[in-house]
């Protein structure tokens, strides 16, 4: 069990790598853009249980959020639950025998300013039976939580400037954790947007 997990977060580690290289090229950086400044570093794994639910309806397995990280990659059981939010209608992630939902957090969204959007979603609850999700979050090196952090410097210009003041990483997880759940039910990105 240990070994496979073990096995099971270098391939996720790996993947994370590759998909920080394609999404570099996506928004016309270097290849090794994202990955260079340590995008692929500090992941963690969270396995999350949602037992079956006799009263579904009366209930949400996760509230409506965007992750608040760069990039999450998630497995999940045959049962499905999570739904995206899509112009103003919520749509169900259907799981599919070995593949991942890929997800942007916040942090990627105001890196890219605003290029790439994090992913309004939830899960709900069923009675059919037991969910399990395994997401991993990329949330970046150590090392970003006391460098100054903002939109990309290459993505900014005249005609696209900053849609965010530059902040300090550690004060942005101060001030999530400690807003209250209705003011970040959305997005964490609006507490420093400009
Ligand atoms: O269980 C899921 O599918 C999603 C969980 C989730 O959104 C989260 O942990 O941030
Ligand atoms: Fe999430």
């Amino acid at each position: 069990m240990l070994k496979s997990t073990l096995e099971y977060i270098k391939y996720i580690r790996r993947l994370g790598e590759t998909l920080f290289q394609l999404l570099s090229e996506a928004l016309g950086l270097q290849e090794d853009h994202l990955g260079s400044i340590g995008c692929a570093k500090g992941c963690s794994i969270v396995c999350h249980y949602y037992p079956a639910c006799p009263q579904p309806e009366l209930t949400l397995g996760v509230r409506k959020h965007a992750d608040p990280g760069i990039l999450a990659l998630l497995l999940q059981n045959e049962i499905s639950g999570l739904q995206v939010l899509h112009e103003g209608q919520w749509f169900d992630v259907q799981p599919i025998r070995g593949g991942l939902v890929v997800n942007i957090g916040d942090l990627l969204q105001i890196m890219s300013n605003d290029k790439l959007k994090s992913v309004k979603h939830r899960v709900a609850d069923n009675h059919v039976g037991r969910r399990i999700s395994v997401p991993c979050f990329f949330e970046g090196h150590a090392t970003f939580l006391d460098k100054p952090f903002g939109p990309i410097k290459e993505l900014i210009s005249e005609a696209n400037p900053p849609r965010y003041k530059e902040f300090r990483l550690r004060e942005y997880i101060a001030r999530f954790l400690s807003s209250s759940l209705d003011q970040n039910k959305d997005s964490n990105s609006s507490l420093i947007a400009k």
